[in-house]
């Protein structure tokens, strides 16, 4: 399978802090991949870095095989790469219409183009409908994450990065949301998800890479990996690859 977007010994500093050391991930075209381990494991940095808002060489990030590391978010957004952030980050004081039609106007304003609409994401999820102007503050937790995913699918993403979309949610919830993503996937839309819940990464992708202190330490299909070689990958031990 061609990668879409891929990261090639991807190294990543905070400071003085090294947070990543040569870290290879790719994800090809539908393809759904889950990013686990534990805290700190360097997760949340992997979807930093890819998105440019950390320093990292050109080299490190490509999309479509070309260079793109260290390319500013508002760029990596007008490439097709966007993120669904953890916490959400939606405006607050504004309607969920409004929230979304930020991220329309913005797609605009970026050239692009794609098949998300207002409608289409009322079809993928109907509460947005129904809560359109309601101000996003007074939504659940639930509502809000389909909010950020909702804006994040209106820039028309190639790739779509999620950070923890179920943390804080009900399991009714987090069933609804997971839900959407093979029609997203069903577009070609790439998704990297980072995942606390091991049993949630494995049954939503396709590929599990696991992380610890800043390497990946397992890969392999999502089917095959057992829970042996996850505790192992996650916590040290022996660097399993199947
Ligand atoms: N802004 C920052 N400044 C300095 N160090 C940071 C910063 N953000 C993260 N780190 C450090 O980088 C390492 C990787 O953190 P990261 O947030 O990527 O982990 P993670 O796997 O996403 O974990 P979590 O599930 O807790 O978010 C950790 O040691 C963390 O303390």
């Amino acid at each position: 399978m061609t990668a879409v977007l891929s990261s090639h010994g991807l190294v990543a500093r905070y400071g003085d802090f090294q947070a990543l050391y040569g870290v290879d991930i790719s994800v090809a075209e539908g393809e759904a991949v889950a990013l686990i381990g534990a805290n700190g494991a360097g997760k949340s940095t992997f979807l930093r870095s890819v998105m440019g808002l950390l320093a990292v060489k050109p080299d490190m990030v490509r999309l479509d095989g070309q260079p793109i590391g260290g390319t500013p978010t508002d760029k990596m957004v007008q490439k097709g790469v966007a993120i669904v952030p953890e916490g959400r980050r939606l405006f607050t004081g504004m309607s969920v219409e409004d929230n979304l039609r930020v991220a329309i106007d913005q797609a605009d304003r970026l050239g692009r183009k794609g098949g998300w609409t207002m409608e289409r994401l009322h079809k993928l999820f109907p509460i947005l409908k129904d809560k359109a102007r309601t101000d996003v503050q007074n939504l659940s937790g639930g509502q809000q994450q389909m909010v950020s995913i909702g804006r994040a699918l209106l820039s028309q993403p190639r790739v779509l990065l999620c950070d923890e979309i179920s943390l804080g949610l009900a399991p009714k919830v987090i069933r609804e949301i997971y839900a959407a993503l093979p029609e997203i996937r069903a577009q070609g839309t790439a998704i990297i998800l980072v995942e606390q819940d091991v049993g949630l990464a494995q049954s939503a992708s396709d590929r599990i890479f696991c992380m610890l202190e800043g390497r990946v330490t397992l890969t392999g299909a999502s089917s095959a990996i057992t829970r042996e070689q996850i505790a192992e990958a996650y916590f040290g031990g022996s660097h399993a690859v199947v």
